[in-house]
């Protein structure tokens, strides 16, 4: 096991660059199984999900050349419909293999997802499309089996605005017979930027980044080459990162559009922050203001975001809430902060955070991804040093953060616990 260890207060200055989202990539890579012939991906974030990920599809039969930053996928070869369940129960994504499994071979056994523990974070809404194309599925033993005779294309209806469902459901209707429409899909940029690699394998999908999506099957698809979209996710940790330490750092390679929300709350919070072409500058020089922010699907403010938000919000002049709409349990790490001295009060869906002067450094568990990159951005922020545990949760989804940091000025480093 791996930890960092912080030396906190120094100001976060220069620039640094944002990899490909790993919550786009996550899902093109089971998406390029779908194709006859071979995908170039680029932009690849160098995470341990996209690791996972690469194991379980050269154990499936495909071949996968990996550089750190791109890879070539060619599924021609694919001869099996299940992925070794040590890994898929290893990260969430891993459900991707579902749709795009069941769309190849009509049939898909695999581990139940596992990720961040954040909530209960059902598949329901994955099974009832699933199902709703033709297949039947079954949940024994932590095992989803899953077959169809073939896949028709039907009218899906989500409950919920669930970004793997939507993502999911289009891997299984691309090559299904007919068209299906889904209703109250994700509107993530991910989701669009999925559409978007499969429209370029030859795919016919209409309308991602709306409520609806048009899916018309066709018959076959065909090798691309695809550049992954900027991770909006990582980006806006390090803009946190930037304000918490009272810093000045250019983030480059961004989409702007994609981080309006958090680009308003920290211009809400009395930070300045400047957008260019691909790039934002963040700085702060005055005080910290205190606001609410309300967790919602894209275009609202992101709940992966939420706990990085919380560090700040811990240094900010006044009470903030913070009121967490997706997950029912993603409250845990505030703990972690109290050993700081954060004052933090936690009530159901809800956390009442009240600034204080300072954040004092301390001995830290990472729960999971990204209370593990709000305990980096504490530690950095805090007097003295900060030790973070289990970092392999941080490292599941940000790309050598430590190193990242230190471009930065940051004093961390990465050691064996
Ligand atoms: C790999 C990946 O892309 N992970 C992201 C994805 O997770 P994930 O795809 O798991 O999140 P969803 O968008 O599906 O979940 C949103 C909400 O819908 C609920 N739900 C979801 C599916 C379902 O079948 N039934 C159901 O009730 C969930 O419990 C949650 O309350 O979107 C989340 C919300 O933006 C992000 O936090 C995660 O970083
Ligand atoms: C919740 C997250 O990841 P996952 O869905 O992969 O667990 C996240 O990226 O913040």
């Amino acid at each position: 096991m791996e930890k960092f260890i912080i030396k906190g207060g120094k100001p976060l200055k220069g620039s640094i660059q944002i990899s490909g989202a790993k919550n786009s990539a996550v899902a093109i890579l089971p998406a390029a199984l779908l194709a006859d012939t071979p995908s170039v991906i680029d932009n690849l974030p160098d995470i341990k999900d996209i690791e996972l990920l690469v194991q379980m599809i050269r154990h499936l039969g495909g071949k996968v050349e990996k550089k750190k930053h791109e890879v070539v996928i060619a599924p021609e070869g694919l001869n099996s419909f299940y992925p070794p369940r040590d890994l898929a129960s290893q990260m969430r994504a891993s459900y991707y293999l579902i749709g795009a499994l069941l769309s190849r071979f009509n049939e898909a056994v695999i581990a139940m997802p596992g990720g961040c523990n954040i909530g209960v974070r059902p598949i329901d809404q994955h099974i009832k499309g699933f199902e709703a194309l033709g297949a039947e599925t079954t949940i024994e033993h932590g095992l989803i089996r899953i077959k169809a005779d073939k896949l028709v294309g039907n009218h899906i209806y989500f409950d919920v605005a669930s970004v793997g469902a939507t993502i999911n459901l289009m891997l299984a209707a691309v090559k299904a017979e007919g068209v299906t429409i889904l209703e109250n899909c994700a509107k993530e940029p991910h989701v669009v930027d999925v559409a978007n690699f499969l429209n370029a394998m030859g795919a016919n999908i209409k309308g991602a980044g709306t409520d609806t999506i048009k899916i018309t099957g066709v018959d076959k698809l065909h090798g691309c080459h695809y550049t992954i979209i900027p991770d909006q996710i990582e980006a806006g940790t390090y803009m946190v990162a930037a304000a918490a330490t009272k810093g000045d750092v250019y983030i480059k390679g961004v989409i702007p559009n994609h981080l309006e929300a958090i680009v308003a709350k920290l211009a809400e919070m009395g930070v300045i922050v400047e957008e260019y072409d691909d790039v934002i500058r963040v700085r702060r020089e005055g005080p910290l203001k205190h606001v609410d922010i309300k967790t919602l699907p894209y275009p609202g403010f992101p709940t992966d975001m939420q706990q990085p938000f919380a560090v700040l919000l811990a240094l900010a002049d006044g009470i903030s809430v913070i009121t967490e709409n997706i997950y029912e349990n993603r409250f845990k790490y505030l703990n972690e902060l109290k050993k700081m001295g954060a004052k933090v009060r936690v009530e159901g869906r809800t956390a009442i955070i009240e600034g204080v002067e300072k954040l004092t450094g301390a001995p830290l568990y990472a729960t999971d991804l990204r209370a593990g990159a709000a305990m980096v951005i504490a530690g950095l922020a805090a007097e003295g040093t900060t030790e973070v545990m289990e970092v392999y949760h941080i490292d599941r989804g940000y790309e050598a953060m430590e190193v990242k940091l230190q471009q930065l000025g940051a004093d961390v480093v990465r050691v064996k616990e």
